[in-house]
């Protein structure tokens, strides 16, 4: 099958197997370039870990400090003649190189959400780790079956309280136009809460604690998002900003849980960045493209993988303790909001259009960015050539 990008959207339908394999062997190669992450974990649990920030920290733990992973996703597999999603050949192309190097790494895919998944894993980890010394909460999803009442939950991303207006843009085709989202209802935003809040992240983790599957100083770290003001209607005070903060409520119950016994709990609040479920949001990508501009301009741009590289290295291990902001988080978007940054956003946001969306904003690089999600456009790869979509789960 020769295998071409078809975007909808914001999603891309296709996903290349050669293409995200190299995509993973690119991250791999710039976290092995920044050396050992000395006294970095060892046994590693992560939850959410075949795309963006969970793989990115699934990639450092394993190629900054050698660690055993165990990965847990929801991706589509594939099929004789019928491609999967990213992540699946994300995880195969990372599981290749980790056990080529010589390291641990299992694989679930299933619903991170469910008693069952939560049983085989801690089941795994019993059996191959017996324990681990830190766990990745990195779930993005639209939504949740609870495990105890069976309710299908589905998250939303609206404003609370009344409508929001802003300019977005069309990513596919480049049309900036003004959008107005409704509020959500409170239904909306209490199920927003059960799929992106933090009560899974507590089930997993008082699970784990229960088996004695925690080694003493176990950390354990979810991820959240502030961002500029612009944005604040439909993220920080949105739907999704009422899920972060219980996610939040969920990081000092745990850090608690685990503090008697030398670990902890927290929340890196990161930069925005393009994955598959921030692309998803209104106004975001326009923010996003925008950003992307000015912090290139400055030389002050990272990836999930340098977002992830820099959060162990400099907060978590190498001899380094994290370092909170007045409510408890670690800031590695502190590049992103730094002052200057942000004038420069405010500045250049009002005067977007379709028109100038090329020249004012960095959307070739959002493009190019969101298409590499998918494994197209990596250097090397030939997209002309045949490729088998089927491969199966290592
Ligand atoms: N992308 C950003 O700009 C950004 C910024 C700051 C914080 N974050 C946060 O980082 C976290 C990860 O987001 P991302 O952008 O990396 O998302 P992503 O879409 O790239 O990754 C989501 C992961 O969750 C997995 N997943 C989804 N539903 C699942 C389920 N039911 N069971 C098991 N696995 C499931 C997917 O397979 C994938 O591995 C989220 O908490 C998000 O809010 C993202």
């Amino acid at each position: 099958m020769i295998i071409q990008p078809r975007v909808r959207g914001f999603v891309c339908v296709t996903s290349h197997p050669v293409g995200c394999a190299a995509h993973v062997q690119e991250w791999i190669d710039y976290v092995k370039s920044k050396g050992v992450i000395a006294h970095g974990p060892k046994k590693v649990l992560v939850i959410g870990a075949s795309t963006g920030y969970g793989l990115a920290s699934r990639v450092t733990a394993a190629f900054g400090s050698g660690a055993a992973t165990i990965g847990v996703f929801y991706e589509r597999p594939s099929e004789e003649g019928r491609l999967a999603t990213p992540g699946w050949y994300n995880s195969i192309g990372f599981t290749r190189a980790a056990r080529a190097a010589g390291l641990y790494a299992r694989n679930f895919n299933g619903d991170a959400f469910s008693d069952d998944i939560k049983k085989q894993v801690l089941d795994a980890i019993k059996a191959d780790l017996g324990q681990v010394d830190l766990v990745i909460y990195s779930l993005a999803s639209p939504r949740r079956t609870h495990p105890r009442t069976g309710t299908v939950h589905k998250s939303v991303l609206k404003p609370v309280g009344a409508p929001y207006t802003n300019k977005t843009v069309d990513t596919d085709t480049g049309i900036v136009s003004e959008i107005t989202i409704e509020p959500a209802t409170e239904t909306e935003i209490a199920d927003t809460i059960a799929v992106m809040g933090g009560e899974d992240w507590e089930l997993w983790m008082h699970a784990l604690r229960d088996a004695n599957l925690l080694a003493p100083n176990a950390q354990t770290v979810a991820y959240s998002y502030i961002g500029p003001e612009v944005t604040w209607p439909v993220y920080k005070n949105g739907t999704i900003g009422l899920a972060k903060n219980d996610l939040e409520r969920a990081a000092q119950a745990l850090d608690a849980l685990l503090k008697p016994t030398g670990g902890r709990a927290f929340i890196a609040v990161n930069k925005a960045l393009v994955t598959q479920a921030s692309s998803a949001i209104p106004v975001v990508p326009l923010y996003i493209s925008i950003l992307y501009k000015i912090m290139k301009a400055r030389g002050t741009h990272e990836r999930c993988i340098e977002q992830m590289q820099r959060l162990f290295a400099t907060h978590m291990y190498n001899g380094q303790t994290p370092r909170f902001d007045e409510t408890g988080r670690v800031r590695i978007d502190d590049l992103e909001m730094a002052p200057e940054v942000q004038a420069a956003v405010r500045e250049i946001w009002p005067t977007v259009t379709t028109a100038n969306l090329v020249e004012r904003t960095d959307i070739a690089g959002y493009r190019s960015e969101f298409l590499r999600l998918f494994g197209f456009g990596m250097p090397g790869v030939d997209y002309q050539a045949d490729v088998d979509p089927h491969i199966p789960m290592i």
